[in-house]
């Protein structure tokens, strides 16, 4: 059998190529569960960098500077996640069972306490933060047209899914990952080989040796995840039981279905699993990467899309099975109880 391709869908003309875009996420999502854009209206590259840049100046700096923004609770919102076992004020930071640190920081009107290294840059970082999620609005259309969700009544729009996902709703359930792997030249030995455990099935053949990988593999927790991943390769998606290699495409950001929208679509729309592998350029170079983790409403049911393509009865994760339908805060809930170990929300 072939190795499958990474799907790559040209987003040019949107407005006049709707019908046959939306068909191909549709595609993407229902197959591969992952795929990237090119020629969008969102962050370029070059935009990211400036993100990237402003990531690199806060990681730079000694850890004392670092952990009063930690993240000391599983489910708290925003800040450091650290790369190695921290404390504030007696409680342990979140740290990274992947050999990285990261930054999370939540859209722009919650008044997230920032660290000077992104304040200095708050209008640059507010307007990326809109555009990447203008981006996601216009995905979630297109799967909601292509999916043949009937259109809002009174606007005509295909916003079933994305009104569930308002970038104004957003403050407690979204935030964008900045992430750094340290070049190797520069790791501290590390002995945690832990792995995520989650909901997706795993069934890879996997006999790469734990040291070679950098973020063990999992599925999201989220409706959908904008990647990017900067000039150090390294992430790979499980297709069809093979790892494929993500290509860095200039501009191109990568797009995933995380486990809330499998959960969602019963199973139509997959949440894969991703990893990275240390690249050889990793010996040398830092390796940054950033996701967006777009989740619904608190209140949203997780259940009933009116779509043709959706079996509208559960269950189809045993694990999950509850005998009723959840809202995404019981589902998250319910998520975090079942699962041994968590880290942060990604
Ligand atoms: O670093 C990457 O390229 C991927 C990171 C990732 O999958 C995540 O943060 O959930
Ligand atoms: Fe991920």
């Amino acid at each position: 059998m072939d190795t499958p391709t990474f799907p790559v869908i040209d987003f040019s003309d949107f407005e006049n190529r709707f019908e046959i875009i939306a068909k191909e996420i549709l595609e993407a999502c229902h197959h591969a569960g992952f795929f990237c854009i090119i020629h969008h209206q969102g962050p370029t590259s070059a935009q990211f960098n400036r993100i990237f840049e402003m990531g690199e100046k806060f990681f730079q700096q000694p850890i004392e500077e670092k952990i009063p923004f930690g993240r000391t609770q599983i489910r708290s919102q925003g800040g450091y996640v650290s790369l190695t076992p921290e404390e504030l004020n007696g409680e342990s930071i979140i740290y990274n069972l992947n050999k990285s640190e990261a930054f999370d920081v939540l859209p722009p009107f919650g008044n997230q306490e920032l660290p000077n290294a992104f304040l200095e840059n708050k209008q640059e970082l507010d307007t990326f933060y809109k555009d990447m999620h203008s981006t996601v609005t216009m995905i979630l259309e297109a799967l909601s047209f292509a999916l043949k969700i009937p259109a809002n009544p009174e606007s005509g729009a295909n916003d079933y899914l994305s009104s569930r996902h308002r970038y104004e709703d957003s403050f407690h359930t979204n935030f964008f990952h900045i992430q750094r792997y340290p070049a190797s030249s520069k790791q501290a030995k590390t002995t945690n080989t832990k792995q995520y455990h989650c909901i997706s099935n795993n069934n890879s053949n996997d006999n790469i040796a734990k040291k070679e990988v950098i973020h063990t593999a999992h599925a999201d927790n989220s409706t959908i995840t904008l990647l990017s991943q900067k000039d150090v390769a390294g992430l790979q998606v499980e297709i069809d039981g093979n790892w494929v290699n993500v290509p860095i495409i200039q501009d191109a950001i990568l797009v995933n279905v995380g486990d809330t929208l499998h959960w969602w679509t019963r199973g139509y729309l997959k949440a894969v699993n991703h990893r990275v592998l240390a690249d050889p350029e990793l010996k040398y170079k830092d390796r940054y990467s950033s996701g967006y983790f777009i989740n619904p409403k608190s209140d949203t049911l997780l259940a009933g899309i009116p779509s043709p393509f959706i079996p509208s009865k559960t269950p189809f994760i045993e694990d999950m099975t509850t005998g009723k339908e959840l809202t995404f805060e019981e589902y998250i809930t319910e998520k975090f109880k079942r699962m041994p170990y968590k880290l942060g929300n990604d």
